[in-house]
C-alpha cells in the first residue's frame, strides 16, 4: 500500500468587532473595508481537520461532519490551487522531496458546533484547511501568507491563522496581494477578554453572509459612507483601544460597529434582516445594564444571523454572568460555572431579562484565545479514509 502522508489542526472561530461586509472583488474575496476580531478559545468552539496525501487516493475528497462535501467549488479549488502551487516550488527546489503537489487529497473536518448557522464555521473552516494542508506540505510560508490564501476560501476565514486580536487589512491592489490578515495583539497581550455567545437560532441562515453583502455593496445608500468614513476612522481607534486594553472604548466601538452593519443590511434592497426580537431584547438589556453603571459591562455583537456576542472582561462576570444565570438558568453551558449565583443590577426589571427565556436555545462561555494548533490525533485511518465511517 502506498504511504499516507498526513497532518492534523485545530483552528478557532472569530468573532468580528469591527465588521467586514462589502467585496470589491467577488472571486479573490477582496473586501471593501478593513476589519477587525477576536479569536476565540478552541477550548470551546473549534474546527477539527486532517489533511492526508498519498499516491494511492484518486480523487480530492472533503469529509465535513462525516458528510463526503463538493472541492470543486470555486472557493476550495482556489485554496487547494495556491497550496499545491507552493508545495510544487519546494518540490523544484529540492527534488528529493516526495511529490505530494501530484498526489491527489483526503480531507477530513469536524466542527463541534452547528455549521453554517452564523457561529462562523466558514472562518474556522478554511482557516483549518488552509493551516492542515500548509502543515502536511511542509511550507515556510508564515501565517500571515497563509491568510491571503484563506481569505479565497471565505473572506473571514484569513483572520482565524491568529490568535488574539486580528486585524484584516483590505489592501489596494487587485491582485489581493496585500488583503491579509496580521496579529494586533496576541491572546495573552489581553487575556482577560471573555465572550458569551447567546445561541438563538442554530438553524442555517436565510440569505448568506456572501448574497447579503452583494446586495448590501449594490443598493445600500449608506454603504457608502460606512467604508469610506465611518469605517477607516473606526479602525484606527478600535486597534488602538486593544493595545491600551481600554475596554470602554473598544466595548463602545464595538456595539456601534456591529449596529451600523445591520443598519446597512436594513438599508439594501431588498432589506437584509439578521436579528430577530431576541436579538433586539439582548442589545436593551445589555444597553440597560450598562446604563445603570455608567460605564460599558458588556458589548453585544451580531453576526449575519440572530446569536448573540457579548464581550465583557473576566472582571465584570459576576455582574454579566450573574444576569444570564437569572435569564437563563436552565441551559446548557452552566457545567463548568456552577459557582456563578445568579443576580441582577438594581433597576433592571424582571420582563426584561425574562425576555430572552424563550428564544436562546444554548450558551457558549468562552473568551480570547490562540491560532490554531498542530496536533497529533487524526481523523484518518491507514487506509486513508476517515475514522468515523
Ligand atoms: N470544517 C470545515 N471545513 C471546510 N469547509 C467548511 C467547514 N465548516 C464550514 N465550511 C464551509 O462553510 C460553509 C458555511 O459558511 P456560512 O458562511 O454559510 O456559515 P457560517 O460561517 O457558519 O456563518 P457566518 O460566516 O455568517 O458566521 C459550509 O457550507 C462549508 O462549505
Ligand atoms: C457578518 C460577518 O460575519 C461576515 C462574514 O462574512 P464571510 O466571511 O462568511 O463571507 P464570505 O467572504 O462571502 O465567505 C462579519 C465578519 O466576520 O467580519
Amino acid at each position: 500500500m502506498a504511504k499516507i502522508y498526513s497532518a492534523s489542526t485545530t483552528a478557532p472561530v472569530n468573532i468580528a468587532t469591527l465588521k467586514y461586509w462589502g467585496k470589491r472583488d467577488t472571486k479573490l474575496n477582496l473586501p471593501t473595508n478593513s476589519s477587525i476580531s477576536v479569536t476565540l478559545s478552541q477550548d470551546d468552539l473549534r474546527t477539527f481537520t486532517t489533511a492526508a496525501a498519498s499516491e494511492a487516493f484518486t480523487k480530492d475528497t472533503l469529509w465535513l461532519n462525516g458528510t463526503e462535501e463538493s472541492v470543486t467549488g470555486a472557493r476550495t479549488s482556489a485554496c487547494l490551487a495556491e497550496l499545491r502551487a507552493l508545495r510544487k516550488s519546494l518540490e523544484d527546489a529540492d527534488p528529493s522531496l516526495p511529490p505530494l503537489s501530484t498526489y491527489k487529497l483526503h480531507i477530513v473536518s469536524e466542527n463541534n458546533f452547528p455549521t453554517a448557522a452564523g457561529l462562523a464555521s466558514s472562518a474556522a473552516g478554511f482557516a483549518a484547511l488552509v493551516r492542515a494542508i500548509a502543515d502536511l506540505y511542509e511550507l515556510p510560508q508564515s501565517a500571515e501568507e497563509l491568510s491571503r490564501i484563506a481569505r479565497q476560501g471565505s473572506g473571514s476565514a484569513c483572520r482565524s491563522l491568529f490568535g488574539g486580536y486580528v486585524a484584516w487589512e483590505m489592501g489596494e491592489k487587485e491582485d489581493g496581494s496585500d488583503s491579509r490578515a496580521v496579529q494586533i495583539a496576541t491572546e495573552t497581550d489581553w487575556p482577560d477578554m471573555r465572550a458569551a455567545i447567546l445561541v438563538v437560532s442554530a438553524k442555517k441562515k436565510e440569505t448568506s453572509s456572501t448574497t447579503g453583502m452583494q446586495t448590501t455593496a449594490k443598493t445600500s445608500p449608506l454603504f457608502k459612507h460606512r467604508v469610506e468614513v465611518v469605517v477607516p476612522e473606526r479602525f484606527k481607534v478600535m486597534s488602538k483601544s486593544i493595545l491600551d486594553k481600554d475596554f470602554e472604548t473598544f466595548g463602545q466601538l464595538t456595539m456601534a460597529d456591529s449596529n451600523q452593519f445591520h443598519a446597512v443590511c436594513l438599508d439594501s434592497s431588498p432589506p437584509v434582516f439578521y436579528m430577530n426580537d431576541v436579538s433586539r431584547n439582548v442589545i436593551s438589556l445589555i444597553e440597560k445594564v450598562n446604563n445603570l453603571a455608567g460605564r460599558v459591562v458588556a458589548a453585544y455583537t451580531f453576526d449575519a444571523g440572530p446569536n448573540a456576542v457579548l464581550y465583557y472582561l473576566e472582571k465584570d462576570e459576576p455582574i454579566v454572568l450573574g444576569l444570564l444565570k437569572a435569564a437563563l438558568p436552565d441551559l446548557d453551558g452552566w457545567q463548568n460555572k456552577a459557582t456563578v449565583s445568579a443576580a441582577v443590577p438594581d433597576g433592571v426589571s424582571e420582563d426584561m431579562y425574562d425576555s430572552l427565556k424563550d428564544g436562546v436555545s444554548r450558551i457558549i462561555l468562552t473568551g480570547v484565545g490562540p491560532s490554531p494548533q498542530k496536533i497529533a490525533e487524526s481523523l484518518v485511518d491507514e487506509s486513508g479514509l476517515p475514522k468515523s465511517a
